[in-house]
């Protein structure tokens, strides 16, 4: 499997200097996926923030590394960070349709933020658009490129920021609560095309989620926040059938009882 793609060690991250992550370690392989869980407020989205060099003027590193590959990205500064964003690290956020701009369409936001990494003709960007909407199964890619984000419901701006981030062929997709605002078939799509980007491109994928189903079907790997620490880590059967603390115990059985009920 080769060398980690993504290693923290040991990691402390301070908002305004009051520590939210204490001591995090854990190691991605090429191809494996990441799934994060944990409760509101454990930590989840600063852990993911921090590996893409995105804290904040409030946020900080304050211990430890976060490795990407051979790169140590915490002592990485602009215009280097900006290379690695994008064509090395991408993201899906939980609300795409909410982060691109409302009056302008898919098509000129898709140009322009692929011609900030790299300088190709539109066509060719449109051509491998297409190709990523052909490989999503969806049919009317054209049209999605010519619509403004308001005109698409939200899967289909989640599956566009999907193609977003994989238009550059990152090797390491970070995913905060992709899945979060949409119906459960729609969730189901999404996560489908993520498993697809892996498949296709060995995309090294790590997902904050409150599902644990989407954990299950995904994640090769899950670790479990809470309080700014990770409680557990390890292969997700064994920590999904066979978790060691009493905390991951609970958090499972909590989604599984709404489930049911
Ligand atoms: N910009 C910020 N400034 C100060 N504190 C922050 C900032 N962002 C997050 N925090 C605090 O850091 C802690 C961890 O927040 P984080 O968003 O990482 O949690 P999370 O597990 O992703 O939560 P959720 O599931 O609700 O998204 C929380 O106590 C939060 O209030």
């Amino acid at each position: 499997m080769g060398q980690p793609i993504l290693s923290v060690e040991h990691l402390q991250v301070c908002y305004t200097g009051k520590p939210v992550l204490e001591d995090v370690s854990l190691t991605l392989l090429p191809g494996q996926i990441l799934g994060i869980v944990g409760e509101s407020g454990s930590g989840k989205s600063t852990l993911i923030r921090a590996a893409m060099g995105l804290l904040g003027s409030d946020g900080a590193v304050t211990g430890g590394s976060i490795r990407y590959k051979d790169k140590n990205v915490t002592e990485l500064k602009g215009e280097e960070l900006r290379k690695l964003r994008g064509p090395q690290m991408g993201m899906v956020f939980q609300n795409t349709g909410a982060s691109l701009c409302p009056i302008r369409t898919i098509g000129d936001q898709l140009y322009e933020a692929v011609l900030q990494h790299e300088k190709v003709s539109r066509q060719e960007i449109k051509e491998r658009a297409m190709d990523l909407f052909d490989k999503m199964k969806l049919a009317d890619g054209e049209r999605i490129l010519n619509s403004y984000p308001f005109e698409l419901s939200g899967g289909m701006n989640q599956r566009v920021g999907i193609m977003m981030a994989m238009i550059l062929h990152p090797d390491l997709l970070f995913a905060d609560e992709p899945t979060s605002a949409l119906d459960v078939t729609v969730q189901a799509q999404v996560v489908r095309e993520m498993m697809k980007m892996r498949e296709l491109f060995g995309t090294t994928i790590a997902i904050v989620t409150h599902n644990i189903g989407v954990v299950e079907y995904m994640a090769d790997k899950v670790a479990v926040m809470y309080q700014g620490r990770l409680v557990e880590y390890g292969d997700t059967d064994a920590v999904m059938h066979h978790p060691q603390k009493e905390y991951t115990r609970r958090l499972i059985n909590a989604v599984l009882r709404i489930h049911r009920g």
